[in-house]
């Protein structure tokens, strides 16, 4: 079970199914495209759980629980945004041996669930804003490659659903959300993320506008959606009548957001920090952010070394750390340091003889092998001060990478090339859909084609009369295109 047997340069798709199972994060499952979530993924889901909670609680979002299970005719409701989307869906059709009088369908999302009592509950300009979040689960059946975290058949997110009165309240949302998306990202998943906004094309069609928080994953070349929060417009409020009496005793629509992220992230983190000796954990979530290991020595003093460890321990809990020991004496501390790197642990302290009788402990970093003893005296201060740089070296590190792999270019044939270059590219765009169509039907292979990823709100310089890298016509905006999970 030691060792990785895949290389992440050389075998990627193998390299991350062996991290996660090896890391134990995920147990394969007996349905194509469902995990088992264990503890060491559960409780890093647990952690952006308690952040995202608490900042979202401070935004008034209430939390709620709709049924999983939506009637075929609400789930038809909203023809143009289901529609593309009928194959995902998944039917109970049965209960037990006799058939169901109308098929019920498995939330894919919560849109139709919800909105009919949005338009219930919401009648007067007092009952504004609605602000309405949910934890659970959501099945698509989807038949492209299953991959753990990243693309499965069931998976677990948060739905916020908002109603304002005004689109000024709903467009300022949109964008406190995504901002949260990025910290979720950056701040404690050490992934560096590009924010901006969707095209009409790649948008939610149901909606208004589309934003999202975009990754990047270098090995395979591919961008990948971090998160996305959409302001809808009025388009569900017409569908399902949700209006309000104005101030001024008129009846008016609401203006609406619907936002996510899922357990997709956890994998994007994975992909992001793993190496050949498994997962690296950002600090921030790391179920354990110090492994305490006794290293003891033929006839040295085994108890006065376990004492050390338990008391290392205790003064990181007391002091916030989450802090474990690994007594176990069936397993050499050879094969212990290699499980906890398997398994990401930020930091391993090493307690042995030597290290007794010089009051000190030896610290190995997770992210760079690198080795230190300090003096027990200033443990925390030394811990702390560690896991605060792991945390920014990871994120540091991610940024260069992602950024060496970004290509400006300008021309067809250097787009095609950083294409094959596994590149993220930064093209100039006339921001017509046809364009964008024509560029996927050039591209299209067995890797996939190109598409345009997002295009982020931090403009660079676009000069007068740059054009369109695949029209010729005059470019509109700078975009990120790519290949994409
Ligand atoms: O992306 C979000 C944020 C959270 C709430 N929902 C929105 C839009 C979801 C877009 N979407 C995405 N996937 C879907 C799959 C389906 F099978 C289906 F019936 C509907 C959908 C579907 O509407
Ligand atoms: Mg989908």
């Amino acid at each position: 079970k030691l060792g990785m047997a895949y290389k992440k340069d050389d075998n990627f798709g193998e390299w991350y199914s062996e991290v996660v199972v090896n890391s134990e994060m995920i147990e394969y499952y007996d349905i194509s495209g469902c995990y088992i979530l264990r503890p060491w993924a559960m409780e890093i889901w647990e952690l952006l759980k308690e952040f995202f909670d608490a900042e979202i609680k401070k935004l008034k979002l209430k939390p709620y629980y709709f049924p999983l299970f939506v009637t075929e005719n609400v789930l038809q409701k909203e023809k143009d945004h289901i529609e593309g989307f009928a194959p995902e869906v998944a039917w109970v059709t049965k209960s037990g041996k006799s058939d169901l009088e109308a098929p019920i369908a498995i939330r894919p999302t919560s849109e139709t669930v919800m909105y009919p009592y949005f338009s219930k509950w919401i009648r007067s300009h007092r009952d504004l804003p609605l602000r309405c979040n949910q934890w659970c689960n959501v099945v698509r059946w989807e038949f492209s490659n299953p991959t753990p975290f990243i693309r499965s058949r069931e998976f677990l997110w948060q739905e916020g659903h908002t109603a304002f009165a005004t689109k000024e309240e709903a467009d300022e949302e949109v964008l406190q959300i995504l901002e949260l998306y990025r910290r979720i990202y950056e701040e404690f998943l050490a992934v560096p993320v590009s924010k901006g906004r969707k095209s009409e094309m790649e948008k939610f069609a149901g909606g208004l506008y589309t934003t999202s928080v975009e990754a990047f994953i270098p090995n395979t070349g591919r961008g990948i959606q971090g998160a996305t929060s959409h302001c809808l417009g009025q388009n569900f409020a017409k569908m399902f009548d949700i209006t309000f009496e104005n101030e001024k005793g008129a009846r008016e629509m609401v203006w609406q957001n619907s936002w996510a992220y899922t357990t997709r992230s956890i994998g994007v983190m994975v992909m992001t920090h793993g190496d050949d000796k498994g997962l690296v954990l950002p600090p921030k979530v790391a179920p354990i952010q110090v492994i305490v290991i006794p290293v003891p020595y033929k006839d040295a003093d085994t108890t006065a070394i376990k004492e050390a460890c338990e008391s290392t321990v205790s003064t990181l809990n007391q002091s916030g750390i989450r802090a474990d020991l690994d007594t176990r004496e069936n397993y050499s501390p050879g094969w212990k340091y290699s499980h906890w790197e398997m398994k990401g642990v930020p930091l391993r302290i090493e307690i042995g003889p030597k290290d007794l009788a010089n009051k000190q402990v030896r610290i190995v970093r997770r992210d760079n092998g690198s080795k230190v003893d300090i003096p027990v005296t200033n443990l925390f201060e030394e811990v702390k001060g560690l896991l605060d740089g792991i945390q920014e070296n990871l994120l540091k590190t991610a940024k260069e990478k992602r950024d060496a792999c970004i290509e400006v270019i300008k021309t067809w044939d250097d787009f095609t090339a950083a294409l094959n270059n596994k590149r993220l590219i930064l093209a100039p765009w006339c921001d017509e859909e046809e364009v964008e169509k024509d560029v996927k039907a050039r591209t299209k292979g067995d890797l996939g084609a190109a598409k345009t990823l997002c295009t982020p709100f931090d403009q660079p310089e676009l000069p007068e009369g740059t054009l369109c890298f695949a029209s010729g016509k005059p470019a509109k905006k700078w975009s990120f295109w790519g290949r994409s999970y």
